[in-house]
């Protein structure tokens, strides 16, 4: 039996049916078949991309298919989407990639079923992948729905994404936007300030972040700063987010930090140790307990020079109003801004996440500028661009606030070319455009 193309196969299974996350699933079914590194790789790109283009692969099978997908058994469907992608996607042969399906197929659900595969993907195989697009996804070119729901089809992406990206992006290239969340990202550490420096880590240094590197190869988990909590695994996005924060002006005292949304605490690290720099100490919050835990060990290397993190509800915080001088509020977001990082995201977020979602980031921003001082500083964050997270939060809160103020967090964003956000003063970042995630970011400051 193929052992990676099982592994793949068992992969998407855990993604659809336990609702595992695709880079946990993928390590834990790569040690289990036991895949040496070249075996590993190759089941990453098949499991992670098959799922990442399974919206493209499924329209494409809907032509090849004389029933409805959802009339085909679902362990054949995954055996034929994973099909679909070496036959388009990789540089398997496609006899390869047929006869190994069919095999897998066989194995598992009986060789009429293989037989069905073996006829559905030699229907695939007639066409390379920009052939099976201009089928079954032309571009009509002009701008509305019916573009839109071309790119969705071409660029494996739900349409109400589209929608949703479209709108927090009207000026922007919705193709190439679209594109750069089908690529994964680089490989980016920072390097905690004080705890190491940025040169002792491999890697080029990132364009934007003054604590980044890009790792050109290898496993982050092997470098020794890293696996003492010196250094850690961070998109250049959230260190800018990290460093915006850190940067902003803050007259008197500033000796108290808080990140309000921490888990699993990747910001709250870098922010710490900043703060620990200027003598300051930050404490974080967080919710979930195991998320809690995470944050403790993220912020380990740094000693008592934090105070730590507190399971707790951002919006009933355990600390007195006006007690704390700079704020984070990392608000927990639909993350479509952070697409190319979590193959499986785009498929598993509804729209009706949205609504429960900006109710809890209103809350959570109101209670951080309750929380933080006069003249002191509270930046929002998000890893979406969508609208009613970002420009309409934001407005919301400043609408029934009286005693807060917008800042310009752009001037804080040195060299990064292009960051207007949606509102003016804030700023966005873009994948396709920063490399990062897509950052929103907008700095309040209370009279
Ligand atoms: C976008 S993540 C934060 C990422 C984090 N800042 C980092 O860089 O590692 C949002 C976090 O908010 C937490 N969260 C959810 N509800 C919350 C609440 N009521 N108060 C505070 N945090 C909350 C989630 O559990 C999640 O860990």
């Amino acid at each position: 039996m193929d052992r990676p193309r099982q592994a793949a196969l068992e992969v998407l299974r855990a993604v659809r049916v336990d609702d595992a996350y695709t880079n946990l699933a993928l390590p834990a079914a790569i040690a289990q078949h036991g895949l040496g590194p070249r075996d590993a790789g190759f089941v990453t790109e098949l499991a992670a991309g098959t799922i990442r283009r399974m919206g493209t692969y499924d329209a494409i099978l809907t032509v090849c298919i004389d029933r409805p997908l959802r009339k085909v058994q679902v362990a054949v469907l995954d055996a034929l989407r994973l099909g679909c992608h070496q036959l388009l996607s990789m540089r398997v042969p496609a006899h390869a990639a047929i006869s190994t399906t069919v095999d897998l197929v066989r194995s598992r659900n009986g060789q009429g079923a293989a037989g069905f595969a073996n006829a559905v993907l030699r229907k695939v195989a007639a066409h390379d992948l920009d052939g099976w697009l201009d089928r079954v996804a032309p571009d009509p070119g002009e701008p509305g729905p019916a573009r839109r729901e071309a790119l969705a089809v071409r660029h494996s992406h739900p349409r109400w994404v589209v929608d949703q990206l479209e709108q927090a992006a009207p000026d922007e290239d919705l193709d190439t936007l679209l594109a750069a969340d089908n690529l994964p990202p680089r490989v980016t550490l920072v390097a905690r300030p004080g705890l190491v420096d940025r040169a002792e880590l491999p890697g080029t240094p990132t364009p934007y972040s003054p604590y980044g590197v890009v790792l050109e190869g290898g496993d982050p988990a092997g470098v020794p700063a890293v696996a003492e909590g010196r250094a850690g695994v961070q998109d250049e996005g959230s260190q800018l987010v990290a460093h915006a924060l850190a940067s902003a002006a803050v007259e008197g005292r500033d000796e108290l930090w808080l990140d309000l949304c921490a888990g699993p605490g990747g910001k709250a690290a870098l922010l710490a140790a900043l703060a620990a720099q200027r003598g300051a100490r930050l404490v974080a919050t967080e919710p979930h307990l195991h998320r809690a835990r995470l944050v403790g060990r993220a912020l380990e290397a740094l000693g008592d020079r934090t105070y730590g993190v507190v399971a707790a509800d951002g919006t009933r915080p355990p600390l007195p109003a006006g007690s704390v001088d700079r704020v984070l509020v990392d608000a927990p977001c639909t993350g479509l801004g952070a697409l190319r990082r979590r193959p499986e995201a785009r498929w598993r977020r509804t729209p009706d996440d949205l609504m429960p979602l900006v109710l809890l980031q209103r809350k959570l921003l109101d209670s951080a500028l309750d929380l933080v001082r006069p003249r002191g500083a509270v930046l929002y964050a998000t890893c979406s661009p969508v609208r009613a997270e970002t420009a309409d939060v934001l407005q919301a809160v400043l609408g029934t606030r009286k005693d807060v103020a917008l800042d310009d967090v752009r001037p804080l964003l040195t060299g990064v070319p292009d960051i207007d956000g949606p509102v003016a003063g804030t700023a966005q970042l873009w994948p396709h455009r920063h490399g990062t995630d897509a950052m929103f970011m907008a700095l309040l400051r209370k009279g």
